[in-house]
């Protein structure tokens, strides 16, 4: 008896946030690197979890990445992969590989396990969601840099998403946009969910990717940053904690809390039910980011 009893203790933990978190959108990123683990269940197990915050009432809208997969694929095609701060140099070839993998492939793939475990689940293509301008990066002595075709997202088409949502769908989008010059570009996931985050007005955006969250040292688990105030971000980049793809993500929590997401986490996709244990009970997991 004692065993149910606590049973229905963990329900009463998720009480709480079940109440606060109703009707509320939540973005949730699914990162490239956990999507490539060899077992099936880390996949199937962040998509229950989607499916759970579907049927709890919550709103989940899903931005997904795929940079390990796209790399594969331009191995294959002969080409190396290179990044300049966590984001791809894309030339005309790369785009079409990155548009195939992305929209072709991972997309109907996250879609149909959504919908294989009961949930409901509608997939777009960037092109459809996102318009973005080129994006140049600054080097070192101000200079910039041209990575091809590489876009910043500059608007969200959210009337889709919005419509999705209405009637209990989760919206499944891959991270390309269509640029002013009618050109498809390849965008830094993290920065679409963000910017997906921020006009959807979510309450929530959650990084799920293949680390336990934020590191001191990111080969070493036990120095995990549980707590992140943006203020303090610019000192850990100074000091070159925040380091390759972590660079995207940090600055689009930033982006995201400043613009009034409410929390941003980041946490690893490979344990089962993070997102549960991070959303719904009073310990969470992972790194928070937070004003
Ligand atoms: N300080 C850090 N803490 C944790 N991970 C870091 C850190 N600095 C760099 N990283 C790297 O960032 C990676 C996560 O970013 P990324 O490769 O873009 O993943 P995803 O595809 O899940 O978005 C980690 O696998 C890790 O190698
Ligand atoms: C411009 C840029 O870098 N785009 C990314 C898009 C996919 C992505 O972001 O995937 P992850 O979330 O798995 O890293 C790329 O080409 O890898």
């Amino acid at each position: 008896m004692k065993e149910l009893i606590s049973k229905a203790d963990v329900l009463l933990e998720a009480l709480p946030y079940l109440q606060r978190f109703r009707n509320q959108t939540f973005v949730v990123k699914y990162g490239g690197s956990f999507m490539d683990s060899t077992d099936p269940e880390v996949r199937s197990g962040v998509a229950r979890d989607v499916v759970f915050l579907e049927a709890a009432g919550i709103n989940p809208v899903v931005v997904h990445g795929g940079g390990k997969a796209i790399t594969r694929a331009m191995e294959v095609s002969g080409t190396k992969a290179n990044f300049i701060q966590g984001q791809r140099v894309t030339d005309e070839a790369t785009v079409k590989v990155v548009d195939q993998v992305l929209s072709n492939q991972i997309n109907p793939e996250v879609v149909a396990t959504i919908k294989s475990l009961g949930g409901f689940a509608k997939g777009f293509a960037g092109t459809e969601i996102f318009t973005c301008r080129k994006l140049w990066l600054t080097g070192p002595a101000g200079e910039q840099i041209d990575i091809g075709f590489v876009g910043e997202v500059i608007a969200v088409n959210t009337a889709p998403l919005l419509e999705c949502i209405s009637q209990g769908i989760t919206p499944v989008i891959s991270p390309t946009a269509l640029g002013e010059d009618g050109h498809v570009y390849n965008c830094n996931a993290d920065v679409a969910a963000a910017q997906t985050a921020i006009a959807l007005k979510a309450k929530r955006l959650v990084f799920m990717s293949d680390v336990p969250g934020l590191m001191r040292n990111p080969k070493d688990e036990s120095t995990l940053i549980s707590h992140l105030r943006t203020g303090e971000v610019a000192d850990l980049k100074k000091a070159g904690i925040v380091d390759k793809g972590m660079i995207p993500k940090v600055d689009s929590a930033v982006a995201a809390i400043k613009s009034g997401v409410d929390k941003v986490s980041f946490i690893d996709g490979r344990v089962q039910h993070s997102m549960l244990l991070e959303v719904f009970t009073n310990s969470g997991i992972g790194t928070e980011v937070v004003l």
